[in-house]
């Protein structure tokens, strides 16, 4: 699939190489009680950086505290540099891109409606999934499940985001639409995105991604370089052994 996409928007483009999203020392919870423990990150632009574990190891929580929608206890999140706390809707206006594990669609609306809603032009999201557009007048209620999801990813990509964190995109869904909403994530930090993908398929994952950090008990345990790791999906694996997150 070839088409160009310029992410970022006007202000500062993001430039390969530099940090979008770093967090040090993040500790991040409930009610006081952390989930998320010392969690040190740092996403370039162009980069995917997978996050796997086990449920409950503590990935959507972190992916919640670098969008800004949950409060740090200790540690910084900084988005281009800016390490002051931000909520989720100021950091959406400097560029971040955030889809959450419930598929985030308007069910009722149409897949045009539902495009019409993002931050960028529906015809953006159409070039990264094309198959998209024979449904579009449909309520999306009335699409696959896979159809919702590359729905919900073009609707954010369409938008141009600095930052493209990503939790669970393939839940539930077949392995050769996994791989397209993975192609196009993909395609999108080749772009330029920075993207924090949390992901349960540790082989597609492992196939996309740049760099991999593996969470247990909100912490990581492991961390390294996606193509060092790719022979060896079951090293990851052990650190998901039931009751062990
Ligand atoms: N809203 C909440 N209130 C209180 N505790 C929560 C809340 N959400 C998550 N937790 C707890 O925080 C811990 C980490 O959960 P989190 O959802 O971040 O893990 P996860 O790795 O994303 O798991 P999953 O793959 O199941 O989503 C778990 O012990 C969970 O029970």
């Amino acid at each position: 699939m070839t088409q160009t996409v310029t992410p970022g928007t006007a202000e500062t483009p993001s430039r390969a190489g530099e940090f979008v999203i770093e967090a040090r020392g993040l500790t991040a919870g409930y009610g006081g009680t952390p989930a998320v423990h010392e969690f040190d990150l740092d996403v370039r632009a162009g980069e995917i950086v997978a996050l796997l574990g086990a449920n409950g190891a503590g990935k959507s929580t972190t992916l919640l505290a670098l969008a800004g929608e949950v409060s740090p206890i200790a540690g910084t999140v900084s988005f281009h540099g800016d390490g002051r706390r931000r909520s989720l809707h100021q950091r959406a206006r400097r560029g971040l891109g955030f889809l959450t594990e419930e598929r985030c669609v308007f069910m009722q609306l149409t897949g045009w409606q539902n495009l019409k809603l993002g931050r960028g032009r529906p015809e953006v999201a159409l070039e990264f999934f094309p198959e998209l557009e024979e449904h579009l007048t449909k309520k999306v209620g009335l699409l696959s499940g896979g159809q919702q999801q590359m729905l919900a990813l073009g609707r954010v990509l369409a938008g141009q985001p600095r930052v493209l964190l990503a939790d669970e995109l393939s839940l539930g869904l077949a392995p050769l639409v996994v791989e397209r909403l993975l192609a196009a994530v993909r395609l999108a930090a080749d772009d330029g995105v920075a993207v924090v993908l949390v992901e349960q398929h540790v082989r597609q994952a492992l196939a996309v991604a740049d760099r991999v950090q593996v969470m247990r008990r909100g912490r990581v345990v492991m961390s390294g370089e996606a193509a060092d790791l790719r022979d060896d999906p079951e090293g990851i694996a052990a650190h998901y052994i039931s009751g062990a997150s």
